[in-house]
């Protein structure tokens, strides 16, 4: 495991053309290795500009932002994302998906074998190793793509509204398994939401971002243990922090 931490100090981000567009301005914030973090806020906040940025598919226009060690000036290796559309392709066997990144990498799929088989393991597919995307439930499918994320011991996963398009109970389902990967790998992980609960069962901290322009208001440490119950989200605890961050949002401008 090499989880890499994350520093951004007062990072902004300008789209151009003809609207120019203060996506992220002034973000500073230090993410621990092997940090579980959320990203929560609504629509237009900056969150998927955030996260492209440290993903290095965006170039920041202002400010200093580093994955581990190194100044993000680029797409970094060895980072694994997951998005809502979980992008396996159709006509590839559910291990040859996982293995794409290996292929892409240029190293040997043979010696990732076991490495696959041991996350189909621990995301509960192992009888699927062989079927196609469109045998799979939506919840299998982005288990898989979890996998494939994974596969090559990334430094840090990033994911974007993972379990967007699911119903809510097979979404409930997956913020427990998330929960006991997480827990097994350890992965830096920043995670997208605009699901208070998921953000708050989830998360170690969770930085409520507002727009215009986009910036974080308030980062909220997390305290209660692991592994997390899904009745934890009855407790009047955590309904003391989602009606604080519901509080937050009101106080936004729309
Ligand atoms: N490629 C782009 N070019 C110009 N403007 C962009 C681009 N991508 C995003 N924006 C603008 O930047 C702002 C932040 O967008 P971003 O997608 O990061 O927000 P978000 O919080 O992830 O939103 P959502 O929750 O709807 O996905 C928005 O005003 C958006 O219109």
């Amino acid at each position: 495991m090499n989880a890499a931490g994350v520093v951004a100090e007062s990072i902004s981000k300008r789209y151009g053309g003809t609207r120019q567009t203060q996506a992220l301005q002034d973000v500073s914030v230090s993410i621990q290795p092997g940090q579980f973090v959320s990203i929560l806020g609504p629509s237009g906040c900056g969150k998927s500009t955030f996260l492209r940025c440290v993903a290095g598919l965006e170039r920041i226009t202002d400010g200093s932002l580093r994955v581990g060690k190194d100044p993000v000036a680029g797409p970094p290796d060895n980072i694994g994302m997951v998005f809502q559309r979980d992008a396996l392709l159709e006509w590839r066997t559910i291990r040859n998906n996982i293995l794409l990144p290996i292929e892409f990498a240029g190293k040997s799929r043979e010696n990732y074998q076991h490495r696959v088989d041991a996350l189909l393991r621990l995301t509960g597919l192992s009888g699927f190793a062989d079927s196609y995307p469109h045998e799979l439930s939506g919840g299998m499918r982005q288990r898989a793509s979890i996998c494939r994320a994974l596969v090559d011991d990334p430094r840090l996963l990033l994911m974007d509204e993972p379990f967007g398009a699911l119903d809510a109970l097979t979404r409930d389902q997956m913020n427990v398994e998330m929960q006991r990967i997480w827990m097994e790998t350890r992965n830096t992980t920043l995670f997208v939401t605009h699901g208070i609960a998921e953000a708050i069962f989830l998360g170690d901290v969770v930085l409520v971002f507002c727009p215009r322009p986009g910036r974080i208001v308030e980062a909220i440490p997390i305290g209660f243990p692991r592994p997390r119950p899904l009745e934890l989200r009855e407790s009047p605890e955590f309904g003391r922090l989602a009606t604080h961050i519901r509080g937050l949002f009101e106080g936004m401008e729309h």
